[in-house]
């Protein structure tokens, strides 16, 4: 359903069963791509969300700013392939008439959060951002176009789809908390006291 211009939420996507096997595709990704933790532009400062990614390109940050890139930082090898499932994930959802270059793997504990920002390190602002979401739920916040509207919160839970596109493509987005106390019954070492992982397909340009 749209919940806002260009906003689509879409309950349980994914059933439990491709939930699980979507997870086993990620921790084969991880296994060849580890996690790390990326840090922020000049401050240096760590992320409290751990990522990896997976795709022709990566999202990456550190000292030197926010962009994308072929391969992975600490092993310098190219980014694995993105999940067939995932694929199939935005050929239904994206109505976008290219696939997606580049699959963000965001690792939450129960203290990780995201603050308020806006995707917009991509030149194909014309294709929408889909993000699925496995284990805890988390409270997401949607934020306006400009830093200072006024936002709302809604949880995000396991199997559940979001995409930002059109008039909602620059919106601001963030995660609050992490519920720990509401996670499902998946089993994975990613989601060991309450994790989350959140998946963000982008096209870049
Ligand atoms: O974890 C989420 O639900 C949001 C992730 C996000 O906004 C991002 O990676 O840019
Ligand atoms: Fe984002």
């Amino acid at each position: 359903m749209e919940i806002e211009a260009g906003v689509h939420l879409y309950r349980s996507y994914l059933d439990e069963s491709a939930q699980i096997a979507l997870l086993r595709d990620i921790e084969a990704v991880i296994a060849a791509a580890p996690l790390y933790l990326p840090t922020m532009p000049r401050s240096g400062k760590p992320f409290s969300v751990r990522m990896t990614n997976c795709g022709p390109l990566g999202w990456v940050s550190d000292k030197a700013g926010y962009r994308y890139q072929s391969r992975h930082p600490q092993t310098r090898e190219p980014w694995p392939a993105i999940p067939q499932a995932l694929l199939a994930a935005w050929e239904a959802l994206a109505d976008y008439p290219h696939p997606p270059q580049a699959c963000l793997v965001n690792v939450y504990d129960s203290a990780a959060r995201m603050g308020l920002h806006q995707d917009r390190d991509e030149a194909a602002l014309d294709a929408p951002i889909l993000s699925i979401s496995l284990g805890a739920d988390c409270r997401f916040r949607l934020g306006g176009a400009k830093r200072g509207d006024p936002s709302r919160a809604f949880a995000l839970s396991s199997g559940d789809a979001l995409t930002l596109g059109g008039p909602g493509r620059l919106r601001f987005h963030g995660v609050d908390k992490i519920l720990p106390e509401i996670a499902p019954r998946l089993v994975s070492p990613l989601l060991a006291q309450g994790g989350r992982v959140n998946l963000t397909l982008r096209r870049v340009g």
